[in-house]
Protein backbone atom coordinates (compact mmCIF):
# COMPACT_ATOMS: atom_id res chain seq x y z
CA UNK A 1 0.00 0.00 0.00
CA UNK A 2 1.45 3.00 -1.29
CA UNK A 3 2.27 5.88 1.29
CA UNK A 4 0.37 8.96 0.92
CA UNK A 5 2.05 12.31 0.07
CA UNK A 6 2.54 14.95 3.01
CA UNK A 7 1.80 18.28 1.20
CA UNK A 8 1.22 21.08 4.00
CA UNK A 9 -0.65 22.75 2.15
CA UNK A 10 -3.15 20.72 1.59
CA UNK A 11 -6.39 19.48 3.24
CA UNK A 12 -5.59 16.90 5.68
CA UNK A 13 -7.81 13.72 5.79
CA UNK A 14 -8.39 10.42 7.17
CA UNK A 15 -9.32 8.81 3.46
CA UNK A 16 -5.90 8.45 2.45
CA UNK A 17 -4.70 6.26 5.50
CA UNK A 18 -7.44 3.54 5.46
CA UNK A 19 -9.16 5.08 8.42
CA UNK A 20 -12.66 5.98 8.90
CA UNK A 21 -14.15 8.67 10.69
CA UNK A 22 -17.04 6.44 12.31
CA UNK A 23 -14.50 3.14 12.89
CA UNK A 24 -11.79 4.46 13.08
CA UNK A 25 -8.66 2.29 12.56
CA UNK A 26 -10.93 -0.91 12.82
CA UNK A 27 -11.69 -2.86 9.86
CA UNK A 28 -15.18 -2.06 8.64
CA UNK A 29 -17.08 -5.11 7.55
CA UNK A 30 -14.39 -8.01 8.24
CA UNK A 31 -15.24 -11.18 6.39
CA UNK A 32 -16.01 -14.15 7.80
CA UNK A 33 -15.49 -16.35 5.47
CA UNK A 34 -12.39 -17.36 2.75
CA UNK A 35 -13.20 -18.50 -0.61
CA UNK A 36 -13.81 -22.26 -0.40
CA UNK A 37 -10.07 -23.50 -1.70
CA UNK A 38 -9.24 -22.15 1.96
CA UNK A 39 -11.12 -24.35 3.84
CA UNK A 40 -8.41 -26.41 5.13
CA UNK A 41 -7.17 -23.22 6.98
CA UNK A 42 -10.65 -22.06 8.40
CA UNK A 43 -11.80 -25.54 9.45
CA UNK A 44 -8.99 -25.67 12.10
CA UNK A 45 -8.83 -21.91 12.63
CA UNK A 46 -12.63 -22.33 14.29
CA UNK A 47 -11.94 -24.65 16.53
CA UNK A 48 -9.06 -23.46 18.20
CA UNK A 49 -9.95 -23.52 21.87
CA UNK A 50 -11.04 -27.05 21.31
CA UNK A 51 -8.10 -28.07 19.53
CA UNK A 52 -6.03 -26.67 22.40
CA UNK A 53 -8.09 -28.11 25.33
CA UNK A 54 -7.91 -32.13 23.28
CA UNK A 55 -3.84 -31.48 22.41
CA UNK A 56 -4.52 -31.87 19.37
CA UNK A 57 -4.01 -28.36 17.42
CA UNK A 58 -0.57 -29.35 16.39
CA UNK A 59 -1.52 -32.50 14.74
CA UNK A 60 -4.05 -31.13 12.86
CA UNK A 61 -1.73 -28.28 11.45
CA UNK A 62 1.12 -30.79 10.90
CA UNK A 63 -1.47 -32.93 8.70
CA UNK A 64 -2.81 -29.59 6.99
CA UNK A 65 -2.11 -29.14 3.25
CA UNK A 66 0.31 -26.50 2.11
CA UNK A 67 -1.76 -23.77 -0.04
CA UNK A 68 -1.01 -21.14 -1.72
CA UNK A 69 -1.69 -17.38 -0.85
CA UNK A 70 -2.31 -16.22 -4.51
CA UNK A 71 -5.94 -16.87 -5.06
CA UNK A 72 -6.58 -14.39 -2.02
CA UNK A 73 -7.26 -10.80 -3.21
CA UNK A 74 -8.68 -8.35 -1.64
CA UNK A 75 -7.72 -7.11 1.39
CA UNK A 76 -10.43 -8.22 3.22
CA UNK A 77 -9.49 -11.57 2.09
CA UNK A 78 -5.96 -10.82 2.80
CA UNK A 79 -6.92 -9.84 6.89
CA UNK A 80 -9.43 -12.82 7.72
CA UNK A 81 -6.32 -15.08 6.01
CA UNK A 82 -3.62 -13.12 8.52
CA UNK A 83 -6.23 -13.75 11.28
CA UNK A 84 -6.93 -17.76 10.77
CA UNK A 85 -2.92 -18.06 10.53
CA UNK A 86 -2.08 -15.68 13.10
CA UNK A 87 -4.43 -17.47 15.38
CA UNK A 88 -3.22 -21.13 14.22
CA UNK A 89 0.27 -19.95 14.99
CA UNK A 90 -0.59 -18.64 18.44
CA UNK A 91 -2.08 -21.93 19.28
CA UNK A 92 0.65 -23.92 17.45
CA UNK A 93 3.21 -22.98 19.87
CA UNK A 94 1.34 -22.41 23.17
CA UNK A 95 -0.84 -25.68 23.04
CA UNK A 96 1.01 -27.42 25.87
CA UNK A 97 1.98 -24.07 27.78
CA UNK A 98 5.77 -23.32 28.99
CA UNK A 99 6.10 -26.90 28.11
CA UNK A 100 7.24 -29.14 25.27
CA UNK A 101 7.89 -25.63 23.22
CA UNK A 102 7.90 -26.13 19.54
CA UNK A 103 11.04 -23.98 18.05
CA UNK A 104 9.94 -24.58 14.62
CA UNK A 105 6.18 -23.40 12.84
CA UNK A 106 5.97 -26.33 10.57
CA UNK A 107 6.35 -24.95 6.54
CA UNK A 108 2.02 -25.49 5.66
CA UNK A 109 1.78 -22.49 8.17
CA UNK A 110 4.60 -20.73 8.25
CA UNK A 111 4.82 -20.32 4.11
CA UNK A 112 1.55 -18.45 3.01
CA UNK A 113 1.60 -17.56 6.74
CA UNK A 114 4.74 -15.45 5.92
CA UNK A 115 3.84 -14.47 2.26
CA UNK A 116 0.29 -12.70 3.58
CA UNK A 117 1.96 -10.69 6.71
CA UNK A 118 4.48 -9.52 3.65
CA UNK A 119 1.13 -8.28 1.33
CA UNK A 120 -0.13 -6.62 4.42
CA UNK A 121 2.92 -4.96 5.61
CA UNK A 122 3.02 -7.12 9.14
CA UNK A 123 5.53 -9.06 11.27
CA UNK A 124 3.99 -12.78 11.35
CA UNK A 125 2.52 -12.65 14.75
CA UNK A 126 -0.80 -12.25 15.94
CA UNK A 127 -1.29 -7.97 16.37
CA UNK A 128 -3.89 -6.35 17.58
CA UNK A 129 -4.93 -5.33 14.10
CA UNK A 130 -5.76 -9.07 14.07
CA UNK A 131 -6.84 -9.79 16.87
CA UNK A 132 -8.98 -6.76 17.59
CA UNK A 133 -9.59 -4.79 14.33
CA UNK A 134 -10.40 -7.09 11.83
CA UNK A 135 -11.91 -9.73 14.41
CA UNK A 136 -15.79 -8.86 14.82
CA UNK A 137 -19.22 -9.37 13.33
CA UNK A 138 -22.18 -7.97 14.20
CA UNK A 139 -24.77 -10.30 15.25
CA UNK A 140 -27.63 -8.03 13.55
CA UNK A 141 -25.70 -6.27 10.84
CA UNK A 142 -28.37 -3.11 11.43
CA UNK A 143 -27.53 -3.11 15.35
CA UNK A 144 -25.49 -1.06 17.43
CA UNK A 145 -21.87 -1.46 18.34
CA UNK A 146 -22.86 -3.29 21.99
CA UNK A 147 -20.84 -6.69 23.79
CA UNK A 148 -24.38 -7.92 23.31
CA UNK A 149 -24.59 -7.50 19.39
CA UNK A 150 -20.69 -8.47 18.86
CA UNK A 151 -19.29 -11.45 18.28
CA UNK A 152 -15.76 -12.78 17.43
CA UNK A 153 -15.04 -14.51 14.02
CA UNK A 154 -11.90 -16.33 15.70
CA UNK A 155 -10.86 -16.77 19.10
CA UNK A 156 -8.64 -18.55 21.24
CA UNK A 157 -8.70 -20.38 24.61
CA UNK A 158 -10.33 -18.55 27.27
CA UNK A 159 -14.05 -19.14 26.74
CA UNK A 160 -16.21 -15.30 27.86
CA UNK A 161 -13.02 -13.94 29.27
CA UNK A 162 -11.03 -14.01 25.65
CA UNK A 163 -14.52 -12.96 23.60
CA UNK A 164 -14.62 -10.39 26.52
CA UNK A 165 -11.14 -9.15 26.62
CA UNK A 166 -11.00 -8.83 22.58
CA UNK A 167 -14.64 -7.21 22.38
CA UNK A 168 -14.06 -4.80 25.10
CA UNK A 169 -10.91 -3.48 23.02
CA UNK A 170 -12.82 -3.24 20.06
CA UNK A 171 -14.91 -1.02 21.58
CA UNK A 172 -12.16 1.47 23.39
CA UNK A 173 -11.17 1.19 19.84
CA UNK A 174 -14.44 2.79 18.55
CA UNK A 175 -14.85 5.04 21.24
CA UNK A 176 -11.55 6.81 20.12
CA UNK A 177 -12.01 7.35 16.45
CA UNK A 178 -9.65 10.02 15.77
CA UNK A 179 -12.35 11.81 13.47
CA UNK A 180 -11.26 14.99 15.36
CA UNK A 181 -7.70 14.80 14.29
CA UNK A 182 -7.59 16.47 10.89
CA UNK A 183 -9.84 19.48 12.38
CA UNK A 184 -7.43 20.24 14.24
CA UNK A 185 -4.47 20.02 11.81
CA UNK A 186 -6.21 21.82 9.18
CA UNK A 187 -8.07 24.69 12.20
CA UNK A 188 -3.73 24.76 13.23
CA UNK A 189 -2.57 25.47 9.44
CA UNK A 190 -5.17 27.92 8.84
CA UNK A 191 -4.58 29.87 12.17
CA UNK A 192 -8.81 29.12 13.33
CA UNK A 193 -8.47 29.52 16.47
CA UNK A 194 -12.31 28.31 17.46
CA UNK A 195 -12.27 25.40 14.76
CA UNK A 196 -9.15 24.29 16.75
CA UNK A 197 -10.48 24.53 20.29
CA UNK A 198 -14.18 22.55 18.71
CA UNK A 199 -12.10 20.20 17.44
CA UNK A 200 -9.82 18.87 20.42
CA UNK A 201 -13.45 19.52 22.83
CA UNK A 202 -14.18 16.42 20.98
CA UNK A 203 -11.18 14.76 21.53
CA UNK A 204 -11.21 15.00 25.03
CA UNK A 205 -14.45 13.59 24.79
CA UNK A 206 -13.64 10.41 22.82
CA UNK A 207 -10.71 9.90 25.25
CA UNK A 208 -12.74 9.88 28.68
CA UNK A 209 -15.12 7.42 26.55
CA UNK A 210 -12.52 5.35 25.82
CA UNK A 211 -11.56 5.28 30.13
CA UNK A 212 -15.49 4.37 30.12
CA UNK A 213 -15.37 1.24 27.74
CA UNK A 214 -12.45 0.38 29.58
CA UNK A 215 -14.14 -0.01 32.63
CA UNK A 216 -15.84 -2.67 30.86
CA UNK A 217 -13.24 -4.87 31.17
CA UNK A 218 -13.94 -5.93 35.25
CA UNK A 219 -17.33 -7.15 33.55
CA UNK A 220 -16.57 -9.06 30.74
CA UNK A 221 -13.04 -10.44 31.76
CA UNK A 222 -12.21 -12.86 34.74
CA UNK A 223 -8.80 -12.09 36.28
CA UNK A 224 -7.63 -15.48 36.19
CA UNK A 225 -8.83 -16.81 33.42
CA UNK A 226 -6.73 -13.73 31.55
CA UNK A 227 -3.44 -14.57 33.82
CA UNK A 228 -3.74 -18.26 33.92
CA UNK A 229 -5.44 -19.16 30.41
CA UNK A 230 -5.49 -16.36 27.84
CA UNK A 231 -2.02 -14.20 28.80
CA UNK A 232 -0.09 -17.16 27.38
CA UNK A 233 -1.70 -17.33 23.57
CA UNK A 234 -0.64 -13.47 22.84
CA UNK A 235 3.08 -14.10 23.94
CA UNK A 236 5.46 -13.70 21.62
CA UNK A 237 8.87 -14.97 20.88
CA UNK A 238 10.60 -12.11 21.57
CA UNK A 239 12.31 -10.98 25.37
CA UNK A 240 10.45 -13.79 26.27
CA UNK A 241 12.81 -16.32 28.43
CA UNK A 242 10.86 -19.88 26.90
CA UNK A 243 12.11 -18.75 23.62
CA UNK A 244 15.08 -17.37 23.84
CA UNK A 245 16.46 -18.13 20.14
CA UNK A 246 13.22 -17.01 18.75
CA UNK A 247 10.69 -19.04 15.98
CA UNK A 248 12.19 -20.63 13.02
CA UNK A 249 9.61 -20.22 10.26
CA UNK A 250 10.20 -23.69 8.25
CA UNK A 251 10.78 -22.91 4.26
CA UNK A 252 11.09 -19.65 5.17
CA UNK A 253 14.36 -19.03 6.77
CA UNK A 254 16.82 -21.15 8.33
CA UNK A 255 17.32 -18.82 11.11
CA UNK A 256 14.89 -18.21 13.98
CA UNK A 257 12.88 -15.00 13.90
CA UNK A 258 12.01 -12.84 17.10
CA UNK A 259 8.62 -11.22 17.23
CA UNK A 260 6.61 -9.56 20.32
CA UNK A 261 3.46 -10.69 21.14
CA UNK A 262 -0.06 -8.76 20.62
CA UNK A 263 -0.58 -5.99 22.62
CA UNK A 264 -3.01 -3.02 22.67
CA UNK A 265 0.75 -0.98 23.14
CA UNK A 266 0.24 -1.89 19.02
CA UNK A 267 -3.31 0.24 18.91
CA UNK A 268 -2.51 3.28 16.68
CA UNK A 269 -4.71 5.32 18.57
CA UNK A 270 -2.48 6.39 21.79
CA UNK A 271 0.31 7.31 19.81
CA UNK A 272 -2.28 9.87 17.53
CA UNK A 273 -2.89 11.67 20.22
CA UNK A 274 0.62 11.70 21.69
CA UNK A 275 1.96 12.92 18.47
CA UNK A 276 -1.05 15.34 18.21
CA UNK A 277 -0.44 16.60 21.70
CA UNK A 278 3.47 16.50 21.86
CA UNK A 279 3.86 13.74 24.28
CA UNK A 280 7.11 12.78 23.70
CA UNK A 281 8.36 9.11 25.24
CA UNK A 282 12.49 8.86 25.62
CA UNK A 283 14.46 6.40 25.95
CA UNK A 284 13.47 2.65 26.50
CA UNK A 285 9.97 3.50 26.74
CA UNK A 286 9.64 5.56 23.92
CA UNK A 287 11.97 3.11 22.16
CA UNK A 288 9.60 0.01 23.07
CA UNK A 289 6.44 2.48 21.34
CA UNK A 290 8.73 2.74 18.48
CA UNK A 291 8.69 -0.58 18.48
CA UNK A 292 4.96 -1.56 18.33
CA UNK A 293 4.24 0.41 15.20
CA UNK A 294 6.06 -1.90 13.43
CA UNK A 295 2.83 -4.12 14.13
CA UNK A 296 0.83 -1.55 13.37
CA UNK A 297 -0.86 -1.84 9.06
CA UNK A 298 1.75 0.33 7.28
CA UNK A 299 -0.82 3.03 6.09
CA UNK A 300 -1.75 3.70 9.97
CA UNK A 301 1.87 4.08 10.98
CA UNK A 302 2.27 6.70 8.35
CA UNK A 303 -1.27 8.69 9.70
CA UNK A 304 0.73 8.63 12.86
CA UNK A 305 4.42 9.83 11.45
CA UNK A 306 2.14 12.39 9.33
CA UNK A 307 1.16 13.62 12.57
CA UNK A 308 4.36 14.04 13.84
CA UNK A 309 5.59 16.02 10.94
CA UNK A 310 3.04 18.64 11.67
CA UNK A 311 3.70 21.98 13.52
CA UNK A 312 3.38 21.81 17.05
CA UNK A 313 0.01 21.94 18.41
CA UNK A 314 1.16 22.86 22.15
CA UNK A 315 3.27 25.97 20.58
CA UNK A 316 0.26 27.22 18.36
CA UNK A 317 -1.95 26.85 22.07
CA UNK A 318 0.55 28.89 23.97
CA UNK A 319 0.53 31.25 21.11
CA UNK A 320 -3.15 32.29 20.28
CA UNK A 321 -3.42 33.17 24.04
CA UNK A 322 -7.62 31.91 24.07
CA UNK A 323 -8.65 30.64 27.11
CA UNK A 324 -11.28 28.58 25.45
CA UNK A 325 -8.24 26.71 23.48
CA UNK A 326 -6.31 26.48 26.16
CA UNK A 327 -8.62 24.52 28.49
CA UNK A 328 -9.70 22.22 25.87
CA UNK A 329 -5.91 21.58 24.82
CA UNK A 330 -5.35 20.90 28.51
CA UNK A 331 -8.75 18.96 29.16
CA UNK A 332 -7.04 16.34 26.22
CA UNK A 333 -4.11 15.56 28.63
CA UNK A 334 -6.27 15.73 31.71
CA UNK A 335 -8.16 12.58 29.58
CA UNK A 336 -5.01 11.43 28.25
CA UNK A 337 -3.45 10.90 32.11
CA UNK A 338 -6.94 9.94 33.53
CA UNK A 339 -7.08 6.69 31.07
CA UNK A 340 -3.87 6.28 31.62
CA UNK A 341 -4.18 6.07 35.09
CA UNK A 342 -7.16 3.91 35.16
CA UNK A 343 -5.30 1.30 32.17
CA UNK A 344 -2.03 1.36 35.02
CA UNK A 345 -5.40 0.07 37.55
CA UNK A 346 -6.57 -2.39 35.01
CA UNK A 347 -2.85 -3.99 34.38
CA UNK A 348 -2.67 -4.32 38.37
CA UNK A 349 -6.02 -6.31 38.59
CA UNK A 350 -5.49 -8.43 35.43
CA UNK A 351 -1.63 -9.33 35.70
CA UNK A 352 0.09 -7.74 39.02
CA UNK A 353 -2.59 -9.41 41.52
CA UNK A 354 -2.68 -12.70 39.92
CA UNK A 355 0.75 -12.65 39.83
CA UNK A 356 1.23 -12.46 43.24
CA UNK A 357 -1.25 -15.00 44.37
CA UNK A 358 0.56 -17.25 42.05
CA UNK A 359 3.17 -16.73 43.78
CA UNK A 360 1.19 -17.61 47.14
CA UNK A 361 -0.56 -19.82 45.60
CA UNK A 362 -3.59 -18.46 46.98
CA UNK A 363 -7.49 -17.37 46.52
CA UNK A 364 -10.03 -19.62 44.98
CA UNK A 365 -9.11 -19.48 41.71
CA UNK A 366 -5.44 -20.37 42.24
CA UNK A 367 -5.51 -23.79 40.39
CA UNK A 368 -6.18 -21.37 37.45
CA UNK A 369 -3.49 -19.29 38.23
CA UNK A 370 -1.06 -21.64 39.05
CA UNK A 371 -1.11 -22.78 35.49
CA UNK A 372 0.21 -19.26 34.12
CA UNK A 373 3.87 -19.12 32.59
CA UNK A 374 6.24 -18.32 35.58
CA UNK A 375 8.06 -16.58 32.54
CA UNK A 376 5.56 -13.76 31.94
CA UNK A 377 5.37 -12.73 35.82
CA UNK A 378 7.26 -9.58 35.18
CA UNK A 379 6.53 -8.89 31.36
CA UNK A 380 3.35 -7.51 29.07
CA UNK A 381 2.41 -9.77 26.54
CA UNK A 382 4.37 -7.47 24.33
CA UNK A 383 7.71 -8.39 26.55
CA UNK A 384 7.94 -5.13 28.19
CA UNK A 385 8.70 -5.00 31.90
CA UNK A 386 5.19 -3.22 31.97
CA UNK A 387 4.69 -1.40 35.43
CA UNK A 388 8.12 0.79 35.86
CA UNK A 389 7.08 1.23 31.28
CA UNK A 390 3.70 2.20 32.49
CA UNK A 391 4.14 4.54 34.70
CA UNK A 392 6.93 6.21 32.87
CA UNK A 393 4.95 6.55 29.54
CA UNK A 394 1.91 8.29 32.34
CA UNK A 395 4.18 10.67 33.64
CA UNK A 396 5.36 11.49 30.34
CA UNK A 397 1.64 12.65 29.55
CA UNK A 398 1.62 14.56 33.13
CA UNK A 399 4.76 16.51 32.15
CA UNK A 400 3.21 17.91 28.82
CA UNK A 401 0.53 19.49 30.96
CA UNK A 402 0.79 23.19 30.69
CA UNK A 403 1.68 24.49 34.10
CA UNK A 404 -1.23 26.19 35.49
CA UNK A 405 -3.13 22.66 35.34
CA UNK A 406 0.04 20.70 36.39
CA UNK A 407 -0.41 23.24 39.47
CA UNK A 408 -4.10 22.05 40.32
CA UNK A 409 -3.03 18.54 39.54
CA UNK A 410 -0.64 18.65 42.31
CA UNK A 411 -3.35 20.16 44.66
C1 LIG B 1 -7.07 -6.67 30.71
C2 LIG B 1 -6.80 -5.61 29.97
C3 LIG B 1 -5.42 -5.09 29.68
C4 LIG B 1 -4.23 -5.47 30.20
C5 LIG B 1 -3.95 -6.52 31.24
C6 LIG B 1 -3.21 -4.66 29.55
C7 LIG B 1 -1.85 -4.77 29.78
C8 LIG B 1 -0.88 -3.99 29.21
C9 LIG B 1 0.53 -4.15 29.42
C10 LIG B 1 1.17 -5.21 30.29
C11 LIG B 1 1.16 -3.21 28.69
C12 LIG B 1 2.67 -3.02 28.58
C13 LIG B 1 3.15 -3.37 27.18
C14 LIG B 1 3.21 -4.89 26.94
O1 LIG B 1 4.21 -5.50 27.26
O2 LIG B 1 2.23 -5.45 26.42
C15 LIG B 1 0.15 -2.44 28.03
C16 LIG B 1 0.39 -1.36 27.22
C17 LIG B 1 -0.58 -0.62 26.64
N1 LIG B 1 -1.93 -0.90 26.62
FE1 LIG B 1 -2.86 -2.31 27.67
N2 LIG B 1 -3.81 -3.79 28.69
C18 LIG B 1 -5.16 -4.03 28.73
C19 LIG B 1 -6.11 -3.41 27.97
C20 LIG B 1 -5.87 -2.36 27.12
C21 LIG B 1 -6.86 -1.73 26.30
C22 LIG B 1 -8.32 -2.13 26.18
C23 LIG B 1 -6.24 -0.72 25.66
C24 LIG B 1 -6.88 0.24 24.69
C25 LIG B 1 -6.69 0.23 23.41
C26 LIG B 1 -4.85 -0.72 26.05
C27 LIG B 1 -3.89 0.13 25.60
C28 LIG B 1 -2.55 0.06 25.89
C29 LIG B 1 -1.57 1.01 25.41
C30 LIG B 1 -1.86 2.22 24.53
C31 LIG B 1 -0.34 0.59 25.89
C32 LIG B 1 1.01 1.30 25.70
C33 LIG B 1 1.29 2.18 26.89
C34 LIG B 1 0.61 3.53 26.82
O3 LIG B 1 0.59 4.14 25.74
O4 LIG B 1 0.10 3.98 27.89
N3 LIG B 1 -4.67 -1.75 26.93
N4 LIG B 1 -1.09 -2.94 28.35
Amino acid sequence: MAAPELDPKSFFSLKSYHVSEELGFVLSDPLETLPPYYMPWMDIALQIPELVQSHELRIRINKMPLLSSRFLQKHRELRLARLALSMMTMGYIWQEGEDNIVEMLPHNLAIPYWEVSQRLGLPPILTHADSVLANWKKKDVQGPFTMENLELLITLPGGDSAEGFFLVTLLVELAGAPANIPNVINGVRCGDTEAVATALEAISQSIQAMTEALKWMHEYVKPAVFYGVMRIFLSGWKDNTCMPNGLVYEGVQTEPMAYSGGSAAQSSLLHCFDELLGVKHKEQSGAFLTRMRKYMPPSHRQLIQDISLQPSLKSFVQRQGSERLNEAFQDCLTKLLAFRNHHINTVSRFITVPAARARQRTGSDGELISKAPTALEERGTGGSGYMTFLKTVRDQTKGTLLPETMQQNEK
